[in-house]
């Protein structure tokens, strides 16, 4: 599929703005299909015959879920290359996990993640991972070179479907820094690169466990854990999940 590439500053979403998305998402529960509806005190309760799948070509953002999310959840993982989409973050995020619902045809988590640059309003955004794969981390610092304000915030939009019928529902992470000359293991991404605010050491130079804990990352999955636990919804697994 091809899509029009469009370049759009991505510090459009706020928190409040994900939450009415949650709730917006949470209305369209008439296309509820596939699985059986279950009536509990609380209201529509939706069950499925297998857990969550979180779709990503990405092993070490894999390996961070797994860490963050430990047995919170019931999910499986797929490799699968979803095609690097263009248009606004969150409606990346969705269209990917809507892409994600037909192939797996059944309830899916995928995330799409941005490193905005303020003095770029936002850019590169959604297309870090070009920008990174063109310039390296060296070009990344010099797009900031004729800027005094290196600030830049990590974001990650996860995207849940229920089923391929059904509209996703996002969660929106963000973890403030700034963009420094790299330093630190060059294993994941524009880590390197990337100083959280507070902290004087990278992504890369920190330990994993304290990048998990702060991480845009990490911030989104706290919310899609609370949707899980308000929502009830039941996944019947075989154990190996
Ligand atoms: O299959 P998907 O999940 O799309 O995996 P991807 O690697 O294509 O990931 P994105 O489309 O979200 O592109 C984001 C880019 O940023 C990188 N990245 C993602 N999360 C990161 C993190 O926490 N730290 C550093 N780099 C990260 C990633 O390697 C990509 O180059
Ligand atoms: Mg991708």
């Amino acid at each position: 599929m091809l899509i029009r590439k469009c370049f759009v500053p991505c510090d459009h979403l706020s928190s409040a703005q994900s939450l009415k998305t949650i709730r917006n998402s949470s209305a369209s529960s008439e296309k509820r299909r596939s699985e059986a509806e279950m009536s509990g005190s609380g209201g529509a309760m939706r069950a499925f015959p297998r857990p969550v799948t979180f779709v990503t070509g990405n092993a070490k953002k894999l390996e961070e879920v797994r860490a963050i999310l430990g047995q919170s959840i019931p999910f499986q993982s797929l490799k699968l290359d979803l095609p690097e989409l263009q248009g606004e973050p969150e409606e990346i995020s969705k269209e990917k996990a809507r892409l994600a619902a037909v192939q797996v045809n059944g309830p899916v988590l995928v995330e799409d993640t941005c490193l905005c640059f303020n003095a770029l309003n936002g850019l590169p955004g959604p297309y870090i991972k070009w920008f990174l794969q063109k310039t390296g981390h060296e070009g990344l610092n010099n797009l900031l070179k004729a800027y005094e304000d290196k600030s830049a915030y990590a974001m990650c939009i996860f995207s849940l479907a229920l089923g391929p019928e059904d509209e996703p529902i996002t969660f929106v992470g963000k973890t403030p820094g700034k963009i420094v000359p790299a330093r630190g293991p060059t294993d994941f991404g524009w880590d390197p690169i990337f100083e959280p605010e507070g902290y004087e050491q990278t992504y890369a130079e920190m330990p994993k466990e304290e990048k998990n804990k702060i991480s845009h990352r990490s911030r989104a999955l706290s919310l899609v854990k609370a949707h899980f636990a308000s929502a009830g919804y039941i996944f019947q697994t075989d154990g190996s999940a």
